[in-house]
């Protein structure tokens, strides 16, 4: 039996809206309005080209999945939209503001970005890990203002992690300590919020319950969110936008009840399948049939 969170049809006991109206557009930002602007971006290691040309505008308070096959450059995108890594070519604009300009911490006021992992510093207690959320908005001296308390509480209370407190972080499990970290870039309280992977180490309850957190969140708050996926089905029932990455850039970016298509599993995620839709939501659902043979595979690493 189809367990009813998944269907998310109307009337059922746990099913909020699945994708909610987006909320009032915040005062106008920058050139076109858009929150988040990666202008002709370039990037690449040192021998290793990873983005090519990436073009992408995101308006206030959209909900973005960035999908792609491993290594096609979802991740290094995400940094280069939080200022950790600086691009090669082209530009990345916060709110019309070139991130190569702005300060650091002025950055992490304006941005959080949950990375992939990041290794428990030892005896580091929950409430310490996501009190580090609040490191760009400390006064001088490096001291938690008043009201830091308030919004590291509820960062907690927002992903269920204010019981573990004062729990070493390194007794979580994989998927606790996952939401800790989410607590974390929420304790940042930006308007921008780059997530890369949430869901990892998630069971089902827990990946449907952070995410429906974060479209609660962005439709309260007003959050701009990107959020790397590699379940498509999540991407495409939970974002309002999809875009795809192939080899370093954009092949895909539209809603997803356009852009999921046989084509895009092909093409772009390297399977064959169908696409079919959620008879009580809408969204495309698809079927992953088998792997095939992309011609980038032929000169993988
Ligand atoms: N610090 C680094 N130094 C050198 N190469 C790197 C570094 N980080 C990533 N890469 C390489 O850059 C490419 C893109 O990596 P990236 O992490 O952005 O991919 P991804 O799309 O997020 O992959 P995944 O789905 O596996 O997380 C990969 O080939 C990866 O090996």
């Amino acid at each position: 039996m189809t367990d009813p969170a998944l269907r998310g049809g109307p009337g059922t006991p746990h099913t909020p809206r699945p994708r909610p109206a987006p909320p009032s557009p915040p005062a106008p930002l920058g050139e076109g309005g858009a929150e988040l602007a990666v202008e002709g971006v370039g990037f690449g290691y040192p021998g290793r080209p990873v983005l090519r040309g990436v073009d992408l505008r995101i308006a206030p308070g959209e909900l973005v999945a960035l999908v792609g096959l491993n290594g096609c450059g979802k991740s290094t995108l995400l940094r280069l939209a939080a200022g950790l890594l600086r691009p090669s070519a082209g530009r990345v604009l916060l709110g019309g503001d070139d991130l190569a300009r702005l300060p650091r911490r002025a950055v992490a006021r304006r941005v959080a970005l949950l990375h992939q992992s990041a290794p428990a510093v030892p005896g580091m207690t929950v409430r310490q890990l996501v009190r580090q959320g609040r490191y760009a908005a400390r006064g001088p001296l490096g001291m938690l203002r008043e009201g830091d308390d308030a919004v590291c509480r509820r960062a907690m209370a927002d992903v269920g992690v204010a019981g573990w407190a004062d729990r070493p972080v390194d007794s979580l499990s994989g998927g606790e300590r996952q939401r800790v970290r989410l607590a974390m870039a929420l304790a940042q309280d930006t308007r921008v919020l780059l997530l890369d992977e949430p869901t990892t180490y998630l069971d089902l309850r827990h990946q449907l319950e952070v995410l429906r957190t974060v479209v609660r969140l962005r439709a309260e708050r007003g959050l701009t969110v990107v959020m790397v996926l590699h379940d498509l089905a999540h991407a495409a029932r939970f974002a309002e936008r999809l875009v795809a990455l192939r080899e370093g850039r954009v092949a895909a970016d539209g809603p997803p009840a356009e852009v999921v298509t046989p084509g895009l599993l092909a093409d772009v995620l390297g399977v064959a399948g169908r696409v079919g839709r959620d008879p009580e939501g809408g969204w495309p659902v698809c079927y992953p049939d088998h792997p095939i043979t992309l011609e980038s595979d032929n000169h993988f690493h």
